[in-house]
């Protein structure tokens, strides 16, 4: 990514990197995530279809396509708790954290004990985890008041704090986001992406999120990644533009050129020109 440049650039100098050279080259050298021809039925549905796809470490990703096209089927196969039926997985990433559209959380656990999950399952001890948790829930912008709360207690958007924290309790270096914050208003989706966006330049981790909001996939990813039914990868668009600079203007800009591009709107089933 640039990071250099002082002014926000215009839509059109950001999308730059087109499609061919980065869907030929789908698996390039020193990926860390690497899919080789991953094809995937469910009983006579062919769900996905010879997908190539890699991830390079500290790259975000955004995955979008028409609702059934296979999105969550691949993020299930890259996570590791889907095999796909024909082709090969190769994940170097030590660490996944993983968030869903619902926020999952456990109703009998208090927001502490929810963060803390995956590192109860890894060894940590009860002091350690209540440490970092409670770290992890004041990044987080919860308050003290919050912290034995139930799940019931908690509005959607403090629900979705929790679920992120969780994610990232266990230091992910590979985030796996499946439309996380589809459910939040435009102003808590805002608040999250703040959070999101803190950690991954803090950490330096990798992020794969599928959304069906281009808005977002032009806020938050390096590279776009568009997916058509039956699931394969239509058109890639690499966004060379440093987060800091993709201001509202420049994300509604980038995303309405987007969404001009043919094999996006063909890939939504939108008209195209003849
Ligand atoms: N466990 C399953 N058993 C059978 N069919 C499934 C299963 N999971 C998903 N499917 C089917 O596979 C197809 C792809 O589903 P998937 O959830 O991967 O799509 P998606 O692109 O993530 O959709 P959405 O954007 O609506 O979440 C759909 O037709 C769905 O009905």
């Amino acid at each position: 990514m640039n990071t250099h440049q002082s002014m926000p650039p215009e839509a059109g100098d950001c999308i730059t990197r087109h499609d061919a050279a980065l869907l030929r080259d789908a698996v390039p050298d020193g990926a860390g995530l690497r899919l080789r021809g991953i094809s995937h039925r469910y009983g006579l549905t062919e769900v996905l279809q010879h997908i190539d796809f890699a991830m390079m470490p500290g790259e975000s990703v955004a995955l979008v396509g028409p609702s059934g096209c296979g999105k969550s089927t691949l993020m299930h196969v890259i996570a590791g708790l889907l095999v796909p039926d024909q082709g090969k997985v190769e994940n170097d990433f030590l660490s996944l954290g993983c968030m869903f559209q619902q926020p999952r959380l456990l109703p009998w656990r208090a927001v502490l004990d929810n963060i803390a999950l995956g590192l109860r399952a890894r060894g940590v001890s009860f002091e350690a985890r209540r440490r970092l948790a409670a770290a992890l829930a004041a990044r987080m912008e919860l308050s003290v008041n919050d912290y034995d709360k139930y799940p019931h207690e908690l509005s959607g958007g403090m629900q979705s704090r929790v679920a992120l924290a969780r994610a990232l309790a266990v230091d992910p270096d590979l985030l796996l986001l499946d439309e996380p914050f589809s459910a939040l208003d435009v102003g808590l989706r805002a608040e999250m992406h703040r959070l999101v966006r803190g950690y991954i330049e803090d950490r330096h981790c990798s992020m794969l999120m599928i959304t069906h909001d281009m808005m977002e996939a032009v806020r938050l990813a390096d590279r776009i990644v568009m997916m058509a039914t039956p699931g394969r990868i239509v058109h890639v668009q690499r966004l060379d533009c440093a987060w800091a600079q993709r201001d509202d203007v420049w994300v509604h800009r980038t995303a309405g050129e987007l969404m001009q591009v043919e094999a996006v709107r063909r890939g939504f089933e939108l008209e195209c020109e003849a």
